[in-house]
């Protein structure tokens, strides 16, 4: 059992009362406590009762950084159609400039931190599928476990207003024991949800589009534009993120994990693709378009590697990408690096053309005006970016919402990262919707770029248990 012996929140809390009723503001308060470790998904799991629909939880792929938040402590939330990413940065540096922090150590990750996403496009009209989440969603969790370089820190958020009494203490001291008493003792849980039926949704419709627009990429100016389309599922009972965060860590290990409850649903995934890393005044993005599938032995998946790396399609799908990243990292950083040509990233049922990039930011790029600038790369919206995101806009039938977008963590010192949130789904009580989509260039074909979806529902598709008798 992790016990806290000392500390200093009670002072921080009667501090921040004081603060806010002078300035009539709310004021955060934010202690972290070095602890012993904690198992990741124990700790989401203790919170499964107490803090149902408001949790998240994220894993890198280094497995370096692992973060899991219980509770709502503050949301930052819009529907703004434009300038959403400077909206919510800006809501969250005034929140932290007046908070009062206790942070021994400052390891980045711990202390106050906003976890959330963004929808793909805010200009597509939302559906009743995605109506729980806005299209900026970030969540200060009240309480937040940070797995960083081997060590485990506990970090605890308060929101004090003027109206607030030392009762809010006394709360807050209570939870944080039941959470930590009920982590230790709570283990994994297996999965137990029964899937009853796949449903791919429209899929003639998807290959017909395909076409369409690959007639229009030779007719006109648009280069790239990436596609998208959606398998519902459906099981026999409820299914929680409790249940399919241990098999997405089994089976997807090289990939950021995630998984974010927005009123009782919830969007989960493990994504092989980094938008941006911010870490101190280094940047470091990704680029990953051009897929083939692994092989079944190692011969067969070498062959495959090499066809990709020489496949002209692919190579020019992925082209697009580097082109689009590079010019945009060269935007905010004093001097950027890249190979020159790609290599293979394998994932468990899919590899990839991968690029990486690493730059040194410049002094006033902040985390989210990167983000701004690099979303959509054109590994998921298409290139000219504007058009590609208007054509998409216009003939994709799926309402992506968080598909396909940012989603990550920034924290109070300006490090965060963000991962594009591919290999997903949303979890509706007993149903999901899968999403996955491919890279359409003018060289595409209807049935392959079909084929190549279908490998890019695997991940999720595995772990909510729909692979079962291959
Ligand atoms: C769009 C997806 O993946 C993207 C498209 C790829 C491609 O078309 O080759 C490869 C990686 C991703 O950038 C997805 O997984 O849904
Ligand atoms: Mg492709």
């Amino acid at each position: 059992m992790v016990t806290i012996l000392e500390t200093e929140l009670k002072k921080g809390i009667e501090q921040a009362i004081k603060k806010a009723k002078k300035s009539l503001a709310p004021i955060l308060v934010s202690e972290v406590q070095k602890v012993e470790h904690i198992e990741p998904l124990s700790f989401f799991s203790a919170g499964k009762d107490k803090f149902y629909g408001e949790r998240f939880f994220w894993k890198d792929p280094e497995e370096q950084t692992y973060l899991i938040g219980l509770g709502i402590c503050k949301q930052i939330q819009n529907e703004q159609l434009s300038d959403r990413f400077v909206a919510v940065e800006k809501e969250w540096d005034d929140l932290i400039k007046e908070a009062i922090v206790f942070n021994g150590d400052g390891k980045r990750g711990t202390g106050p931190l906003a976890f959330g996403g963004f929808s793909f496009d805010p200009l597509k009209e939302k559906t009743s599928l995605w109506s729980q989440y806005s299209h900026s969603l970030f969540h200060l969790p009240q309480f937040l476990l940070t797995l960083v370089d081997g060590e485990a820190y506990l970090t605890t958020n308060v929101v004090c207003t003027q109206y607030d009494d030392m009762t809010v203490w006394k709360k807050v001291f209570s939870d944080r024991q039941t959470i930590l008493s009920f982590a230790s003792s709570s283990a994994a849980l297996e999965m137990a949800q029964i899937l009853k039926k796949e449903e791919v949704v429209n899929p003639d419709e998807w290959k017909d589009s395909v076409q369409k627009l690959v007639a229009d990429l030779k007719a006109g100016q648009l280069k790239k534009v990436v596609l998208a389309r959606e398998l519902r599922l459906f099981f026999k009972d409820k299914v929680a993120a409790d249940f399919v965060l241990p098999r997405l860590l089994k089976e997807q290990r090289a990939s950021f994990t995630f998984a974010l409850e927005s009123n009782g649903d919830c969007f989960i995934g493990a994504s092989p693709e980094r938008l941006v890393k911010k870490d101190n005044g280094q940047l470091f993005s990704t680029c990953l378009a051009g897929s083939i599938a692994r092989g079944k032995t190692k011969e067969e998946d070498e062959h495959l590697g090499e066809t990709l790396l020489s496949d002209e399609k692919n190579l020019i799908e992925h082209h697009y990408v580097v082109e689009m990243i590079k010019a945009a990292m060269e935007k905010v950083c004093q001097q950027i690096e890249l190979p020159t040509k790609p290599t293979l990233l394998k994932m468990r049922d899919i590899q990839h053309l991968y690029t990486p990039i690493v730059g040194e930011a410049l002094e006033d790029s902040t985390l989210l005006q990167v983000v701004d600038s690099l979303h959509p790369t054109p590994a998921l919206g298409g290139l000219p970016q504007r058009e590609a995101v208007e054509k998409i806009r216009k003939i994709e039938a799926l309402d992506r919402g968080f598909y396909g977008a940012p989603i990550g963590w920034l924290d109070y010192q300006g490090n965060g990262e963000f991962a594009v949130a591919l290999r997903s789904a949303l979890i509706q009580g007993s149903e999901a919707s899968l999403f996955a989509g491919c890279g359409i260039v003018e060289d595409s074909d209807a049935e392959s770029e079909y084929a190549e979806t279908n490998i890019k529902f695997r991940p999720m598709l595995s772990a909510l248990g729909g692979l079962e008798n291959e």
